[in-house]
């Protein structure tokens, strides 16, 4: 559905982003998430045929974005992170104009109009002025907006940004309506977590190189440099045994003890740990609990992006 090879787009010297690969099927929910200035915007624009790429190719349900933007853009709905509403405009005539725009006349385009005020839950502000909205019902507006001529492909660019938590949520269940009507979306954020549990794919983007492509799941094996296991003893006096027992196990780079648990980081090439349990156990510790440390998001794209600070 949407599909890139070695996108690239430079200017001057500078790489906004570099040789960007992506491969989205329908019905995928695609984080991109990246600090400021690491090229988000840019590959969006590029897919949506706002910009021209340097060289490399954008493809969206086999047009190419050099051969056939006139094709992209019927296919394409772009949400820009900052859209403006016009002041003497309710919210009907706002969408009822953009309809317009796409040639969707008459009893069609209300119709149309109607289905997305009720889509995006704004139909309460119908008659209300656009510039009277809160910061999520605007964005919401912009959702409707941009999925007027129903376009199979999303762009959607920081969505949640500026949301208050409430709005969040709502923006983020809009978001898994859009993956189960098939469509497929790209949607850009700074911050991993906010938008981990919507999606089914994450890229993470630093200074316009992706450095992750795959599914959630993917993404933190892969950032995980060592395993770390968590293991509660049924009786706390037992820490201090099984740190002895563990410390110089060959698969075990070290132990700390605290808060009732003793956490044993694995040294990275230690695969199956099952013999670690049933050693404890042959030496008579009861175990209350063993289970491998989840990994954040929020370190795993700290790990990721280290050392970058902000460009813009
Ligand atoms: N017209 C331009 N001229 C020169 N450099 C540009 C231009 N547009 C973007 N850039 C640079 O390209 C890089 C990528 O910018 P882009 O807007 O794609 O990042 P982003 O990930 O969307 O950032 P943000 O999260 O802040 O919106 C940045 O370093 C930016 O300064």
């Amino acid at each position: 559905m949407i599909k890139t090879v070695d996108l690239t787009k430079k200017y001057g010297d500078a790489f906004a982003i570099k040789s960007i690969d992506l491969n989205l099927d329908p019905g995928d929910l695609f984080g991109f998430i990246g600090p400021n200035g690491a090229g988000k915007t840019t590959t969006m624009r590029i897919i949506a045929t706002l910009l021209e790429p340097s060289w490399g190719e954008a493809y969206v349900c086999d047009y190419s974005v050099h051969t056939s933007p006139k094709e992209i853009r019927r296919l394409v709905g772009y949400m820009p992170d900052f859209f403006g509403v016009y002041d003497d405009m309710t919210v009907v005539e706002y969408l009822e104009f953009f309809a317009a725009s796409y040639r969707i006349g008459g009893e069609t385009r209300r119709k149309r109009v109607n289905e997305m005020l009720d889509i995006v839950d704004l139909d309460f502000k119908r008659d209300a002025y656009a510039n009277t909205l809160s910061r999520g019902q605007t964005q919401r507006l912009g959702l409707a907006r941009t999925l007027l001529h129903d376009p199979q492909v999303l762009l959607l660019d920081e969505p949640l940004s500026g949301l208050d938590p409430r709005a969040r949520i709502e923006m983020r269940n809009l978001l898994r309506k859009l993956g189960e009507m098939g469509k497929t979306v790209i949607v850009s954020s700074h911050i991993l977590p906010e938008l981990a549990d919507v999606c089914n794919k994450i890229g993470i983007i630093d200074k316009g190189e992706l450095k992750q492509n795959a599914t959630k799941q993917e993404v933190i094996r892969m950032v995980r440099q060592h395993t770390v296991l968590v293991i509660e003893p049924a009786l706390p006096e037992k820490m201090d045994e099984i740190s002895g027992l563990l410390s110089d196990h060959a698969l075990v780079q070290g132990c700390e003890t605290g808060d009732g648990a003793v956490r044993v980081v694995l040294k990275s090439d230690a695969q199956d740990y099952s013999e670690l349990p049933r050693l404890l156990i042959h030496n008579g510790i009861d175990l209350k609990s063993f289970r491998e440390e989840e990994l954040d998001l929020e370190s795993a794209f700290m790990a990721l992006t280290k050392g970058t600070s902000t460009r813009m």
